[in-house]
């Protein structure tokens, strides 16, 4: 059976002193929680999360990464250099590195690939905009993300991928997608997986939801069949909103 996994990705918040004291509180919190939980502060925060989540359940995710190992890149940070620090998972593709910097599903697909070669797990977004939503042809456009982004990733690999279903639309607007408009989604999500790869493989994948996912919202998306957590930008900013999350089902 897949896991559930809620993720809180903390975009460009939260200094690190401020996330120390986040991450305090979020500690009890996870230890109750019966999902898988992972954070994903900003960069100049990863070596003291890492450090103070270290023998806890949480889990600590960078928001992107380099797509090659090493070299001139200025201003880019290494899969090594996260992997030498604790960091066990990765955002990739998120639609606001798409739209501010250039981020195509080619480059993102480089990057899951050298993600899972080192033992990162990849969180790879995918989403329509509004506009492609009204134009009608959001799953077809979803369905290349897939695709694309996930060229050449094997069988044995797939299943270690979690794909983020987030509207763009939904993001940080406080316009939730319903429950079936998401299910529709993740349900067409995971046919294309097992075109790709085998039912088994597409069984096996985690797709969250994000967009909006708030205290309120979480049940019904997470009672649908294909939606397997979520990953939360503005209300994993605080304890009790983040800790309600992933002690959703109590
Ligand atoms: O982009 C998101 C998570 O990656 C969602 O952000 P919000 O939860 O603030 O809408």
């Amino acid at each position: 059976m897949r896991k559930s996994v809620i993720a809180g990705n903390w975009k460009m918040n939260k200094s690190p002193s401020e996330a120390k004291v986040l991450v305090e509180a979020l500690l009890p919190l996870a230890k109750e929680s019966d999902v898988e939980v992972i954070i994903a502060p900003n960069f100049v925060s990863l070596p003291s999360v890492t450090a103070q989540v270290k023998g806890s359940k949480i889990k600590v995710a960078a928001q992107n990464m380099c797509a090659i190992e090493s070299g001139a890149v200025t201003g880019e940070t290494s899969v090594l250099m996260l992997k030498d620090i604790g960091v066990e998972a990765v955002i990739l593709g998120h639609s606001e590195r798409r739209q501010y910097f250039g981020e195509t599903n080619e480059i993102v697909n480089k990057k899951i690939a050298l993600a899972l070669q080192h033992q990162l797990i990849p969180i790879y977004c995918v989403g329509e905009t509004l506009e492609e939503r009204e134009g009608g042809k959001f799953l077809a456009i979803i369905e290349q993300q897939v695709k694309e982004g996930l060229h050449n990733i094997s069988a044995t690999d797939m299943p270690k991928v979690i794909i983020a279903y987030e509207p763009v639309w939904a993001i940080g607007t406080g316009k939730v997608a319903s429950g079936e408009q998401a299910e529709e989604v993740h349900a067409h999500i995971r046919r294309v997986l097992a075109t790709l790869y085998s039912q088994s493989v597409a069984d096996a994948v985690t797709i969250q939801y994000g967009g909006s996912v708030n205290p309120e919202n979480v049940k019904e998306l997470m009672a649908k069949p294909n939606i397997d957590g979520a990953l939360v930008g503005g209300a994993s900013l605080k304890a009790d909103s983040f800790g309600a999350l992933i002690n959703y089902n109590k």
